[in-house]
Parts: C-alpha cells; sequence; structure tokens
C-alpha cells in the first residue's frame, strides 16, 4: 500500500530561481549571427550552477571543448512579483551582482541545430561565478554601468547597460508575467559582445564600474 502523501512544500524550498535573459544587447545578437529579439528571451539556471568568488575554479564541464564567458548584471529579488508593473520594479530590488552566465558553446550550438533545450550548455556545476552582493545603494543607476571581462589581463568584453535592448523594469515586468519572482532569486540580464572562450589555466577577471571586480580560476574536470 501506498504511504500517505505529504504536501511536497515541506521537502523542497521555493525561491533561488535564477533566471536568465538572452541576446539583450545587439552587439552580442550580431557577432552570433541571431536577430534581436522582439520579446525577452528567457531560459534559466539551477542554483546549484552558483560560484561564489574563492569557493573554487571554474570546472570546464565533461567533454565540453568551447566554454564561454559571458558578463552579466545580476539583480537580486528583494521582494514578491508577480505581475508587477513597470514603474514598482525598482523598489522589489534589493540588490545586485556581477555574474558570468558560462556557456559551453558547442554544446549549445549541437542543442540549437537539433532543436533541444540549452541546460546541457547553461546548467552545469559552476555555471554562475557570482560576485558578492551590492545594495541598491551601491549603484545609483544600474541602467548606465559598465561592464568588462578580462581573460589572462586582456580585455574581451566592455560594455555598458545602457544598451540592453530590453531595460531592467520591462524585463522584471515580463518575467514576473510568467514566473513569480520571489525574494533571493536572480535575474541574469544579458550580455554585451565579445564572449569568448575560457580554458584550463586561464585568468577571469569582471568588473561592474568601479564597483566590484571578481577573479576566477579556470580548471579541467578531472
Ligand atoms: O543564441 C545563441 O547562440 C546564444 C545565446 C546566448 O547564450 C544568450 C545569452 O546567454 C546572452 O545573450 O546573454
Ligand atoms: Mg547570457
Amino acid at each position: 500500500m501506498a504511504a500517505a502523501s505529504q504536501n511536497i512544500s515541506k521537502f523542497v524550498q521555493w525561491g533561488r530561481k535564477v533566471v536568465c535573459v538572452g541576446r539583450n544587447y545587439r552587439d552580442h545578437c550580431a557577432e552570433l549571427g541571431n536577430a534581436v529579439p522582439t520579446k525577452p528571451m528567457l531560459f534559466m539556471k539551477p542554483a546549484s550552477s552558483y560560484l561564489e568568488e574563492d569557493s573554487g575554479p571554474i570546472v570546464v564541464p565533461l567533454g565540453c571543448k568551447d566554454l564561454h564567458h559571458e558578463v552579466e548584471l545580476g539583480l537580486v529579488i528583494g521582494s514578491q512579483c508577480k505581475d508587477i508593473k513597470e514603474e514598482d520594479v525598482m523598489s522589489s530590488i534589493a540588490g545586485y551582482a556581477l555574474t558570468l552566465d558560462l556557456t559551453a558553446r558547442d554544446f549549445q550550438e549541437e542543442a540549437k541545430k537539433k532543436g533541444h533545450p540549452w541546460e546541457m550548455a547553461k546548467c552545469f556545476d559552476t555555471a554562475l561565478p557570482v560576485s558578492r552582493f551590492l545594495s541598491k545603494e551601491d549603484i545609483s543607476d544600474p541602467q548606465n554601468i559598465s561592464l568588462w571581462c578580462k581573460v589572462n589581463g586582456e580585455i574581451t568584453q566592455n560594455g555598458n547597460t545602457s544598451d540592453m535592448v530590453f531595460n531592467i523594469p520591462h524585463l522584471v515586468s515580463y518575467i514576473s508575467r510568467y514566473f513569480t519572482l520571489q525574494p533571493g532569486d536572480l535575474v541574469l540580464t544579458g550580455t554585451p559582445a565579445g564572449v569568448g572562450p575560457i580554458k584550463e589555466g586561464d585568468i577571469i577577471s569582471a568588473g561592474l564600474g568601479d564597483k566590484i571586480t571578481m577573479k576566477f580560476n579556470v580548471q579541467h574536470r578531472s
């Protein structure tokens, strides 16, 4: 006989979703040969892909031959957002983080050709290096701040959040029509041009204006 069922909410944690926006900078759409979308393009990463600075290296996923960095502004959600109006979005944001949306580009290309989902390319362990938390007061204008990435000291990405196709209020409002955002969820807002390969032995550094920098080593999976 089946055991008496219990409410699943006792066993799983609600929240800490990572919702990612793709193709949100025209120059990045152009470099990968993609059309600029007419509405936000969304995918997710699991919380298990987080990698905090000083907690270990980026680990290249098994079989990946073309791992790419994508520097992105992260929005830390502070209060529940469901069907939130654009004008209310900024008051629902608790703060920010600098992030890397690491992407196994070879896995992604294969998935795109077959019409398959992107999880293998985007969701592996260490696929989301993330900085320390920045409070709202730390960034006066999140829609006009530079973000850069360097590989072994050479600049590869140098963009500004003012170039987003869809701005922060629109993104969060749009997402909240489909997924309820909870305190502690993170929204990645897309990457500017200059994405490129990283490999074992590389040192990846990234920065958000003059507010924060972060650095990670890359290691092959043993
Ligand atoms: O469509 C592609 O080839 C690749 C898209 C991405 O990886 C999208 C992003 O993650 C982004 O634009 O930040
Ligand atoms: Mg991205």
